[in-house]
C-alpha cells in the first residue's frame, strides 16, 4: 500500500447543510489537506466559513455529504478513542470527580478500572493537577476544568487530538496561559493537533502551519508555514516573522479593503512601538 506522509488526511470533504425549507446548503465544498504526524495545524477561517463542522466531521460527530477523513490511510468512520476531542464549552460530567472524568475514557476504551485510575492519575500529573483529582468540576476555574478535558482526551492515547476553540470562553490572561501550556504537552508526547480557532495570534502562536479557509462556502484559500522560530514565548509575538504572518493570514482571511480601520490602528501601534504602545 502506498504510503503517506500524513496521519490525518481530508479527501474532497463536502457538507450540505438543510435550510429551514429543506433546501441543501453547501457549507464546505471539497476541502483537502494533510497533517503530518506530531504537526501543530491550526484551521481559521471567517464566521460561519465551517471551522467547527469541519473539525467534528473528523471526530466523527458531523456526517459528510461526500468525501471522507483518513486516519493512519484508513477511512474514519463514527467516533473513537483515536481522536480525542477538546470542545470550547466545559463538558466533563459535574457529578464525577476530576480523576472519575479522566477514567471515563479510558473505561470506555476497555481498561479495568485499578489500571484506569493509574492511567487517569498520570494524566493529571502531566496537566499539573495531580493535587485536584478528588475535586469536582465546579470547584475549579476554566482554565483548570480545560485541563482536565485535555488529560481525559489524551488519556486513551489518541493519534490526534482536535481541539475546536478550546481556550474561547477563557479570559486573555488564562488563554495565554493555556496556549504556552499546551504547546509544552504537545512538545513532551507523541501526539498530532488539528485546532480550530478564530484568533489569528492562537493560531500563528501555536502552529505548524495554518490552514485558512473562506466561506459561502467553506474552501480552502491557503495552507500557510508558520516559519515563527520555536520555542515560542511572549517575545514571538514581536518578532519581524510573527508580524509578517500574522498580517498575511489576516489578509487571507479578511479582504483587504474591509479592513482599512484595523491596517490603521496597527501602523500607528508599530510606529508608537512596543514600550508606547501598552502606556
Ligand atoms: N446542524 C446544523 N444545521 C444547519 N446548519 C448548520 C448546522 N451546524 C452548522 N450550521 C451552519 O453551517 C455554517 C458553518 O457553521 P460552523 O459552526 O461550522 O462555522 P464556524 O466557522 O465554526 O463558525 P464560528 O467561527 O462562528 O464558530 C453556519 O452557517 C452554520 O449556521
Amino acid at each position: 500500500m502506498e504510503s503517506s506522509e500524513f496521519i490525518l488526511e481530508a479527501k474532497d470533504i463536502v457538507k450540505d447543510f438543510a435550510e429551514s425549507d429543506g433546501s441543501p446548503r453547501r457549507v464546505l465544498d471539497g476541502i483537502s489537506f494533510g497533517v503530518k504526524r506530531r504537526e501543530f495545524l491550526s484551521i481559521i477561517g471567517p464566521s460561519g466559513c465551517g471551522k467547527s463542522t469541519l473539525i467534528r466531521i473528523a471526530a466523527g460527530l458531523e456526517t459528510v455529504t461526500s468525501g471522507h477523513f483518513l486516519l493512519d490511510g484508513k477511512k474514519v468512520s463514527g467516533t473513537s478513542a483515536e481522536r480525542g476531542m477538546v470542545f470550547q464549552k466545559y463538558t466533563l460530567f459535574p457529578w464525577l470527580s476530576v480523576k472519575q472524568n479522566v477514567m471515563f475514557g479510558l473505561i470506555s476504551s476497555g481498561y479495568g478500572s485499578n489500571d484506569a485510575e493509574e492511567s487517569a492519575l498520570q494524566w493529571l500529573q502531566i496537566v499539573g493537577l495531580e493535587k485536584y483529582a478528588e475535586y469536582y468540576p465546579k470547584q475549579l476555574s476554566g482554565g483548570m476544568q480545560q485541563r482536565v478535558a485535555i488529560a481525559r482526551a489524551l488519556a486513551p492515547q489518541p493519534r490526534v487530538l482536535l481541539m475546536d476553540e478550546p481556550f474561547g470562553a477563557l479570559d486573555a490572561q488564562t488563554r495565554s496561559q493555556m496556549q504556552k501550556y499546551l504547546l509544552e504537552v504537545w512538545k513532551n508526547i507523541d501526539i498530532t493537533i488539528l485546532f480550530v480557532t478564530h484568533d489569528l495570534d492562537e493560531a500563528v502562536f501555536l502552529s505548524d502551519r495554518i490552514l485558512t479557509l473562506q466561506a459561502n462556502p467553506g474552501k480552502v484559500k491557503e495552507l500557510v508555514t508558520v516559519d515563527v522560530p520555536r520555542p515560542r514565548t511572549e517575545e514571538s509575538l514581536f518578532l519581524p516573522e510573527f508580524k509578517t504572518l500574522r498580517s498575511h493570514v489576516e489578509d487571507l482571511i479578511h479582504p483587504v479593503s474591509e479592513k482599512k480601520p484595523e491596517e490603521e490602528t496597527f501602523n500607528i501601534v508599530n510606529m508608537v512601538g512596543k514600550k508606547n504602545a501598552v502606556r
